[in-house]
């Protein structure tokens, strides 16, 4: 609900009346009251006053975070709500089979609920849920719309289970709204509502790997069909998802090693955090010396390492025609005790004490990545968007008080 704080004058003439939100006046007088903009008369203010709507101080920041089916989205919302503290619920007493987590702070919502097409329909039209005909852009748009402005949504439910679409849920707007899914960058005016945005993305080789990981050992679905699976939805992921990566302030890019020649196995991982600069309330995090172009095998005395070892780069690059840094970590930890002595070597990261990111990483040691640069740099991003969060909330409550002293 957006916030509209009254600014008094001293004298004793009497305004009254009601007022128009999205009018918004800034005079430099005294802040004497804030209330919800829903309640949209005055009855207390007994001198001229000015007020100020809609930049309300509870306004939602909208992050993005976009990636294909079964490319980590899951555990790196897990990573960034635990940042926030507090456990993330499906909306209490909901439909089961929601696909909404919600937390204090943090409400993440599913983009496949804007599915327009259920199974059935994109089987008889044949679409893939990739293809931007079997998704509801005007909807989604409109509701993350709303949900920024303070406003609750309706949001419609797809079902995993059945693959139906379901009722609606009730969707309050939360201090963070994270819209996850394969489209939160597709179009223009989703895009333009995000106040950050991120894309995992998992080369084919390792997509493969965790899809035989989950799919055949978990699921038990055939090699046979999780290659046709994959195969199918090649051509739609690289015309209408893969694109989305140019738009994002992070992407982290998920690569099979170089420190093993020629290895097929897929568990040793090169993962690379690619940081746009020049991105509102976000600095890039540096390894050693902001601007070098550095190598560095931390592996020794302070860091144990079993083969093939550890080596992080960082440095200055573009990508897609915009200026970013890249820090990159190939290889794998032993001892998670011991990331300590990395994290104290790289920074900008946004934590609020010595080890907090080694905290995170010791404290979700059992989701998948935890050893190596997935879960480290999807660590170090979730501190980032607390981080930017926080400035953003500084920022707005900062921005009252300079007017009054203009
Ligand atoms: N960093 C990682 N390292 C190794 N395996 C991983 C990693 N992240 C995810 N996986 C594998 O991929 C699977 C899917 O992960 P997750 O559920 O987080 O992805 P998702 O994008 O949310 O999937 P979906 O869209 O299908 O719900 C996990 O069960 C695991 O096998
Ligand atoms: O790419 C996907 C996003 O998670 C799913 O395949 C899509 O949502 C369709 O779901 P289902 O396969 O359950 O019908």
């Amino acid at each position: 609900m957006a916030v509209c704080t009254v600014y008094t004058i001293p004298t004793t003439t009497h305004l009254g009346g009601s007022f128009n939100q999205n009018k918004q006046v800034f005079f430099n007088y005294k802040r004497s009251s804030s209330f919800p903009s829903s309640n949209n008369i005055l009855t207390s203010v007994s001198r001229p006053y000015v007020i100020t709507c809609s930049a309300g101080e509870s306004q939602t920041i909208v992050i993005g975070l976009a990636a294909d089916s079964g490319c980590g989205k899951s555990t790196f919302m897990r990573r960034l709500t635990s940042v926030f503290g507090g456990a993330a619920e499906p909306p209490k007493g909901g439909n089961p089979d929601s696909n909404t987590l919600i937390s204090d702070t943090t409400t993440v919502i599913c983009l496949d609920d804007f599915h327009s097409l259920d199974r059935t329909g994109r089987k008889e039209k044949g679409v893939t849920a990739l293809d931007p005909r079997a998704n509801d852009f005007d909807l989604m748009y409109e509701q993350v719309k709303a949900l920024k402005e303070g406003k609750p949504v309706d949001k419609p439910i797809y079902n995993h289970v059945s693959g139906l679409l379901d009722p609606p849920e009730l969707i309050q707007p939360p201090k963070i709204l994270v819209i996850e899914g394969l489209h939160p960058m597709y179009d223009a005016r989703v895009r333009e509502l995000l106040d950050f945005s991120i894309y995992l993305d998992i080369s084919n080789e390792v997509k493969f790997a965790w899809k035989i990981q989950r799919d055949m050992k978990e699921r038990g679905h055939s090699l046979e069909s999780i290659k046709a699976s994959i195969e199918a939805r090649k051509p739609d992921f690289d015309a209408y998802i893969d694109p989305q990566k140019q738009y994002a302030d992070v992407v982290i890019e998920v690569l099979p090693t170089q420190l093993i020649p020629d290895d097929d196995e897929g568990k040793v991982l090169r993962v690379k955090m690619i940081q746009k600069e020049g991105v509102k309330y976000f600095n890039p995090v540096y390894l050693f010396d902001e601007g070098s172009t550095i190598s560095w095998i931390p592996c020794g005395r302070k860091l144990t390492c079993s083969y093939p070892g550890i080596k992080f780069s960082y440095g200055p690059d573009t990508f897609y025609d915009n200026e970013v840094t890249v820090v990159e970590m190939d290889g794998q930890f032993d001892r998670l005790d011991e990331l300590i002595y990395v994290e104290s070597h790289l920074s900008n990261l946004s934590t609020k004490f010595y080890g907090e990111v080694t905290q995170q990483m010791l404290k979700h040691q059992d989701f998948p990545g935890s050893n190596n640069g997935t879960g480290f740099f999807q660590t170090i991003i979730g501190l980032k968007i607390r981080d930017l969060f926080e400035q953003i909330v500084a920022n707005r409550s900062a921005a009252p008080a300079a007017a009054a002293k203009a």
